[in-house]
């Protein structure tokens, strides 16, 4: 069952009237199932980042359409769209995006005090979480006092605690050392075995991407391709690079 689709999305930036205008998305149609597992890849400034915002409800589309969990995000009011977000969506950033003054265990706790959830089912969510992650210990540390790899485990806890239909993710790795890289697309791994939450994750990592299950490669706003990953990781990440050496743009930047 798709829980997020993408049809027709068209986004171009800029006045019409003065033509200074750049189209950043063509056409793109997208569709995720439940318990999905995608990486998007693109060169830098193929639109990557607007199709998320768009996906995300951050920003709208210039034409089509995007249904999330059966609702049609472009037609959710602004009030109710902060709700949907917070009760469908999670996030994951680069730089993890925790608040500084409140501790890992407050991190976590926060979207659920905003959804109103009783003392119980708080401090049970955070520790159900915390012992998947592996952050039971750090609970009462502040962020500066955790590692990279410790704060983007704690962000994707914090992501998880409505139990969202689509966690989605932003070049998560892009701060990360290979080993703390390689613990968050576990985590990852995790939660798609064991919730019914889709992932949709944008980055430039050829080995974050090959954890995932499909890889799209996006092209001037365009779908270009995609592979499903049938074998092995190592055999995915081969694939991967073959397909981004066709995609073409500078090496660098991927
Ligand atoms: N707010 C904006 N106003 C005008 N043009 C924009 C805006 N945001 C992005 N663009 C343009 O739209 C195109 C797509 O940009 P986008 O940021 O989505 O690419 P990206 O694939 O995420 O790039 P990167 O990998 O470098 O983050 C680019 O040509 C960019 O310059």
């Amino acid at each position: 069952m798709a829980i997020l689709e993408a049809s027709h999305i068209v986004k171009i930036y800029g006045d019409i009237k003065e033509e200074r205008t750049t189209q950043a998305l063509n056409e793109i149609s997208l569709s995720i199932n439940k318990g999905e597992f995608i990486a998007i890849m693109g060169a830098s400034g193929s639109g990557k980042t607007t199709l998320l915002n768009i996906l995300s409800g951050l920003d709208k589309p210039t034409s089509g359409e995007v249904t999330i969990a059966g609702e049609k995000i472009n037609e959710i009011s602004r009030n109710q769209l902060a709700l949907f977000r917070r009760q469908q969506l999670g996030f994951v950033f680069q730089d993890f995006n925790l608040l500084d003054s409140l501790t890992v265990k407050e991190n976590m706790m926060l979207p659920m005090i905003l959804e109103k959830k009783t003392t119980e089912d708080i401090n049970q969510k955070v520790q159900e979480l915390a012992a998947l992650f592996g952050i039971e210990n750090i609970l009462d540390k502040y962020p500066y006092q955790i590692s990279g790899g410790q704060q983007q485990r704690t962000a994707v806890s914090r992501a998880l605690v409505n139990n969202p239909s689509i966690i989605l993710a932003d070049e998560p790795t892009g701060n990360l050392d290979s080993a703390s890289s390689a613990d968050i697309m576990e985590c990852f791994e995790t939660i798609v075995e064991n919730s019914s939450a889709a992932i949709l994750l944008v980055t430039h990592d050829i080995f974050a991407a090959s954890y995932c299950q499909k890889v799209v490669f996006i092209k001037d706003g365009a779908i270009h391709s995609s592979i499903v990953r049938e074998n092995s990781r190592e055999e995915f990440a081969q694939l991967i690079m073959a397909e981004l050496s066709v995609l073409g743009g500078r090496r660098d930047v991927f």
